[in-house]
């Protein structure tokens, strides 16, 4: 099939790379001409595992195109998936504005049989609203599809080609079914709803795992308080099928681009609509409260922070990313300022984008040694596998004071007893200090 994409984001250019994979003729559009040139080199804008040869892969065999030339991607396409993004406004509403732009884009180009999938998250009703707006602009019905997209950032590739669930959402049978063709090589279950209830469905998901994230914080924080271990509580509870093992780690707040935009917009659906919800408040509130937890235990060890260099390892919003939209990092490194202390941060990959966002205010090393050499305490922030990896007891002996918070308990309490002389803070468990 012959597919377009608006959007070359995690979602677009994922969705755009698997899609040529199985097969179809793919050109994805966007309008950052940056992003496209570095594309067309075959060089991804985003780091995520096993997709750079994907693409290479996609691209060498005519599959998968990219362009800036709307004719050029949208005049011939079947099927138009439109994957911009959907911030968060001013209001905790998503921002709907550039995908209102992306819908007029797409109607000047689409003909009676064009399906157009919406794969961006957007708030219920907004296919309705879309399929009247691009119906004004070119007269006549269009067929519309909601497609909510579940891929995790880190894991998007695998996420995309091995899905739990593809949602088809739609009041039009013909369409539902071109795109359950379009996904068949998948061989993945396809469950087929009205629009608003695939437009829930995603908001539903994020939502109930950033609760299920913000109920194991607060339970780590009930352990700390009683002396029990969140790791065991959680495996313990993880081992009945009807909770999950999954989405039960506790930390330093949820993060990334998806779950604080996404349930702060559900909240506001919730809001317009006359129901109160009072459980996303406390899901919200509490990882507010979580990201705190990590720098307040600092205080309290130290005291003032003035003349104290920490060294934070990672700044990314989890592992595997790049990405530091909402991640913990950033107020953590603030608060840690704020006090006084001189920070020192390493992340693998994500220091340029943290740059941007955090600024000069921290130091950026180029490796763990440097980061902790001479460091009062070490501070986990993100939980990757060079971090988990590290000799603890070798990277004691660089530091001026062995003390270490870990916000993502990366290890073992054999591994930290068997360092010696050490202070160990992690979460929602009880500290060793020897
Ligand atoms: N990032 C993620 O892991 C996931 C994101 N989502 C949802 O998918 C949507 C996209 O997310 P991301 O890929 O992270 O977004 P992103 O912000 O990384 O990328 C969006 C891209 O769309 C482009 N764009 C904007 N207007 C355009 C237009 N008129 N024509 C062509 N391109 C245009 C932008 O230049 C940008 O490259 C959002 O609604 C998000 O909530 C859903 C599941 C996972
Ligand atoms: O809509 C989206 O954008 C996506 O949002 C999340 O994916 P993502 O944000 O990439 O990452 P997650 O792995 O879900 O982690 C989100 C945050 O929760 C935190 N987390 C996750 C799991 C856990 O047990 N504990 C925990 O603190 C992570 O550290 C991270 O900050 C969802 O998992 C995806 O299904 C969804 O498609």
């Amino acid at each position: 099939m012959k597919i377009a994409i608006l959007g070359t984001g995690y979602v677009g250019l994922s969705t755009g790379v698997c899609l040529s994979q199985i097969g179809h003729q793919v050109t994805c559009l966007d309008i950052n001409e940056q992003k496209i040139v570095q594309l067309r080199k075959g060089i991804s804008p985003i780091y995520e595992p096993g997709l750079d040869d994907l693409l290479t892969m996609n691209m060498a065999a005519g599959k998968l195109k990219f362009t800036t030339s709307q004719p050029e991607a949208l005049a011939n396409a079947e099927i138009i998936i439109v994957a911009v993004g959907t911030p968060q406004g001013d209001d905790g509403a998503a921002d709907l504005s550039y995908l209102v732009q992306a819908s007029k884009d797409i109607s000047s180009y689409i003909n009676h049989d064009t399906i157009i999938v919406i794969k961006s998250t957007v708030p219920v009703g907004t296919n309705d609203f879309i399929k009247k707006l691009i119906e004004d602009y070119c007269g006549f019905p269009v067929k519309m599809v909601s497609n909510p997209e579940f891929l995790r950032q880190g894991s998007a590739i695998d996420d995309t080609l091995k899905a739990d669930r593809i949602i088809i959402g739609s009041e039009n049978e013909e369409a539902a079914s071109k795109i359950q063709k379009m996904y068949r090589p998948l061989n993945v279950e396809v469950i087929i709803t009205s629009t608003k209830s695939a437009e829930m469905i995603k908001y539903a998901s994020n939502a109930f795992l950033a609760t299920k994230i913000s109920y194991i914080n607060e339970i780590a924080n009930l352990c700390e308080a009683v002396g029990a271990d969140v790791q065991d509580v959680a495996r313990g509870m993880g081992k009945d099928k009807r909770i999950g093992e999954e989405f039960l780690y506790a930390g330093i707040g949820y993060g990334g681009s998806c779950f604080p935009k996404d349930v702060k917009a559900l909240l506001h659906t919730a809001g317009v609509n006359g129901v109160k919800f009072p459980l996303l408040k406390e899901t919200i509130a509490i990882n507010d409260f979580q990201r705190e937890v990590l720098v307040a235990k600092v205080l309290k060890r130290f005291g003032g922070l003035k003349g104290k260099k920490i060294a934070m390892l990672g700044l990314a919003f989890k592992p595997e990313t790049d990405d530091m939209r909402e991640a913990p990092s950033i107020p953590i490194a603030a608060a840690l300022t704020k006090y006084g202390a001189e920070v020192v941060a390493y992340d693998p990959v994500a220091t340029d984008n943290a740059r941007k966002i955090i600024g000069d205010s921290i130091k950026y090393a180029g490796s763990i040694d440097e980061a902790v050499h001479e460091a009062d305490a070490v501070l986990i922030v993100t939980e990757w596998k060079e971090v988990k990896s590290i000799d603890v007891a070798e990277m004691l002996a660089k530091m001026k004071e062995p003390i270490i918070f870990d916000g993502r308990n990366c290890f073992p309490e054999e591994t930290i007893r068997a360092c010696g002389s050490v202070e160990y803070y992690p979460i929602g468990k009880p500290a060793i200090i020897i």
